[in-house]
């Protein structure tokens, strides 16, 4: 039987909304199912655990946005239970990556004819990160959105409304990343992500080969640049082109650690979770999702 999880308040209420057609599209194929609506913020993480830990779900499925995905995944990784998504958030990156349909009903079509693969998550301390986090420029932006009261309305145009005001204002600073053990110190770092899928930010592709199947992390360092060289290369994110740019630097590893001297604000998933220092090591294949079967067939 599958478990909708169901955060009625993401996209400033278009959970409920999607939802609803989902309802009525599984009682019209008379498909068995059990709800759960979350409450408060961590919820979904909890209705997850409790699901895989009863053992009477076959696969979970996250209807909301990145937070959702990101509290559901960190109450399934590690079990063998499946997470599928429909997208009801502002940004859905993870869904983007998956190549989840927008529409509920093509997303639940897609999730009823499933294949399931194990994908790479990452540790946190404590924490996973499902598909991508942020330091530095990216995690103000993310604080910046998750206080709008526009949020739900403008959907992926608040993140880019949010970088533009964050970018009046922001310092770059001098980071350390720490790749598998070897260090490297860049002054003016305006910000490093970190992904195991390319986009973020409501569909900005900032590492594109990222691939949550090769039991790496990708990671992406922007520094060295003026505000005005960051506004111009700002737009090639979108396609990916920035990773040509003197000032991007790319890496892949394991083991990522960042520190710098004054504290930088962290996302994961799009949610501020604290400020540097951070510490986060791969988990190859730790959580269970559904594909769509016609990509793997
Ligand atoms: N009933 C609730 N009331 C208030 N907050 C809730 C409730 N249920 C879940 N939440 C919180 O809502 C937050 C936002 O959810 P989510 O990220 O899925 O939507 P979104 O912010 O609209 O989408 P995105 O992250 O893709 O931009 C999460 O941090 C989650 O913990």
């Amino acid at each position: 039987m599958y478990l909708f999880i169901v955060n009625p308040v993401a996209g400033n209420g278009q959970g409920r909304k999607v939802w609803s057609q989902v309802e009525a599209s599984l009682h019209q194929r008379s498909i068995p199912f059990r709800v759960e609506f979350t409450k408060r913020s961590g919820h979904a993480k909890e209705i997850a655990r409790i699901a895989a830990s009863q053992g009477n779900v076959s696969a979970v499925v996250a209807i909301g946005g990145d937070g959702t995905i990101h509290e559901v995944g960190n109450g399934l990784v590690h079990t063998e239970i499946p997470v599928g998504f429909i997208p009801a958030g502002s940004g859905n990156d993870f869904s983007l990556a998956q190549k989840v349909p927008s529409h509920p009903e093509q997303a639940l079509e897609q999730i009823l004819k499933h294949h399931v693969r194990r994908v790479d998550t990452a540790d946190l301390g404590g924490r996973t990160m499902i598909g991508f986090a942020g330091i530095g420029f990216d995690g103000r932006v993310a604080e910046t959105v998750n206080r709008s009261p526009m949020k739900g309305h403008l959907g992926r145009f608040n993140y880019i409304w949010s970088a533009l005001q964050t970018l009046v204002r922001y310092q770059p600073t001098e980071t350390t990343l720490t790749i598998d053990g070897k260090p490297y110190t860049y002054q003016g770092v305006w910000l490093i992500a970190i992904n195991n899928t390319p986009y973020y930010g409501g569909g900005m592709k900032i590492c594109p080969q990222a691939v949550n199947t090769d039991g790496l992390l990708d990671v992406c360092c922007v520094s060295n640049l003026t505000r005005n060289q960051f506004i111009r290369i700002f737009p090639s994110v979108f396609t990916g082109r920035h990773i040509h740019h003197p000032s991007i630097t790319l890496f892949r590893g394991k083991e990522i650690t960042i520190t710098s001297p004054t504290q930088s604000i962290i996302h994961v998933d799009g949610e501020v979770i604290g400020k540097t220092p951070l510490s986060l090591a791969v988990q190859p294949q730790s959580l269970s999702v559904l594909h769509p079967w016609e990509e793997s067939s």
